[in-house]
């Protein structure tokens, strides 16, 4: 009773009660009513809860997956991506490149060093002795370059190879803090052998039993590695007594070692000689991934801090697959999340890709094409550029990317032109080439269409081919390029939000 009490006197069921006088045909008239309003009240929440899935889908972050050979350029094009639209968080991480450029050019003197020593010793170069396992002694030079140059020349060269000698400790020191990343993959086990003619879900099965670099699979990317160098290289001593660097806390002692070359570095690259004995070289240090011997005088000093170009063109090779979170602070897509997976290139990383195939917006695959006349470190007889071609096939024929989007960029194109330029005949690495005119745009267009044939051959299904000619060192011209880019992934990443 006190309930029914209650239920009279609320106004709701008091508004929403039938009239007291209703007649039959009145009832029907108001229940019909009723009932549309029901149908219309749960349409719109209906479309509600729609609308509500569709936006968390538009939000969910964009995923996008780098891949390519090693050293095409996949970690640099992230590198740009985080400069171009996530700079806060490129300006926080900026310095910690600086290790990685310092021993960067650290090796391209030692690399400097190793060459004349080979080139100037023919005997010691036919006796077998490898690149790697040279190690100029105090007296090497003079003895060999005594038959061919005057002998004060001979001197000074001895004289810069002695002072620059605790160079090669640092060369070491700074890998061993660095880990595997700081150096590059030259052999390949046998277990993470790299078999064009396995599908990669063969690869992948692989997977578990290669182990030396999968289980590097940081969150952080490289800051992992970058994270690993301040502590044991403040410790280090490098003939401290000599450079007054002993216990630096600071982590400064490297660079006060460098600092203290800075002039030698700069006599020996300068030196017409040695630059001769360069030129000669079968591949140029100047083309080499890392390269900074041209800015010694900027990067050989105490208070060295890298710049954003320098830190797009460090090297540090990637393991493993690296997952890269950033919210984007401009561009069409500002306060959007982005998710960029940089994979590792070498043919015994490829297996790890398979598994990131799945659930991508769009690929961005990278194929260097200055790379026409060279092999691949870890497989001597493999021709980069074929490589790059027999990956793009695998990748453009694989199912469960077959609606996803992939854009191609082919890279490097300054270097590609620096070698033409040097007279360097793209029929004489690439046979099927013929006497096609030598010139960067009939080379880059016959490239091109390889790669879109490949494509059009191999695609389970057919898809848009999107390509770009890239030279991701210059920044100013990649950003342009990613900003066409964003756009391209964003408005499918929104067409597939609605159909899913
Ligand atoms: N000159 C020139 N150098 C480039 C270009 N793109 C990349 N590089 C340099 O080439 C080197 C290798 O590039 P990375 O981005 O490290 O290559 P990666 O594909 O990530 O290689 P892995 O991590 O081994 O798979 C770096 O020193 C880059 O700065 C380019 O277009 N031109
Ligand atoms: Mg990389």
């Amino acid at each position: 009773m006190a309930r029914a009490h209650v239920a009279e006197q609320d106004p709701l069921t008091l508004a929403a009660a039938p009239p007291k006088d209703e007649t039959p045909a009145q009832r029907i008239i108001r229940e019909k009513a009723e009932l549309e309003a029901r149908r219309i009240s749960d349409e719109i929440d209906e479309q509600i809860k729609r609308e509500k899935q569709a936006t968390k889908r538009r939000k969910r972050p964009v995923k996008v997956l780098l891949l390519g050979q090693s050293e095409s350029g996949k970690s640099a094009t992230l590198k740009n991506f985080q400069l171009t639209y996530a700079r806060r968080k490129w300006t926080a991480e900026r310095t910690s490149w600086r290790t990685v450029i310092q021993l960067n050019l650290v090796r391209n003197v030692n690399t400097v060093l190793d060459i004349l020593a080979r080139e100037v010793a023919d005997p010691i170069s036919r006796n077998g002795i490898d690149d790697d396992d040279l190690e100029p002694t105090e007296s090497h030079f003079s003895r060999t370059l005594s038959n061919n140059f005057p002998v004060q020349l001979a001197e000074k060269y001895d004289r810069l190879n002695l002072r620059l000698s605790p160079l090669r400790k640092l060369q070491r020191d700074l890998e061993a803090c660095l880990g595997a990343a700081s150096s590059e993959e030259t052999s390949v086990g046998a277990n993470g052998a790299y078999d064009p003619t396995l599908g990669l879900t063969a690869l992948a099965e692989r997977r578990a039993r290669n182990t030396q670099e999968f289980c590097i699979n940081s969150r952080n990317g490289w800051k992992s590695a970058l994270n690993r160098v301040l502590p044991p290289v403040n410790t280090m001593d490098y003939g401290s007594k000599a450079y007054g660097l002993a216990n630096n806390p600071t982590g400064d002692s490297t660079a006060e070692l460098i600092a203290s070359c800075r002039g030698d570095m700069i006599a020996l690259w300068s030196d017409p000689i040695v630059q001769d004995i360069l030129s000669k070289a079968p591949s140029r240090i100047q083309e080499s991934p890392g390269f900074f011997l041209n800015d010694a005088n900027r990067i050989a000093t105490s208070d060295y801090q890298p710049t954003d170009g320098d830190v797009i063109r460090a090297r540090l090779r990637t393991l493993g697959v690296q997952e890269h979170r950033f919210v984007f602070e401009q561009g069409r897509t500002a306060g959007r999340e982005w998710v960029m997976y940089d994979v590792g290139g070498t043919r015994s990383s490829r297996a790890t890709w398979f598994s990131y195939f799945d659930d991508m917006d769009a690929i961005i695959f990278l194929a260097p094409i200055s790379c026409f006349d060279e092999t691949l470190r870890e497989d001597k007889k493999v021709n980069r550029l074929e490589d790059s071609y027999l990956l793009w096939r695998t990748v453009c024929s694989s199912q469960l990317l077959a609606k996803t989007q992939i854009i191609l960029f082919l890279n490097k194109c300054d270097l590609l032109q620096e070698k033409l330029k040097r007279g360097i005949l793209v029929k004489n690495h690439i046979r099927s080439y013929g006497n096609g005119s030598n010139d960067a745009v009939s080379v880059t267009k016959y490239f091109q269409q390889h790669f879109k044939d490949i494509s059009k051959q191999h695609s389970p299904q057919p898809r848009p081919f999107f390509v770009h000619l890239t030279s991701i060192i210059d920044t100013k011209a990649t950003a342009a390029t990613l900003s066409v880019v964003e756009e391209g992934i964003v408005r499918d990443n929104l067409t597939r939000a609605d159909l899913l």
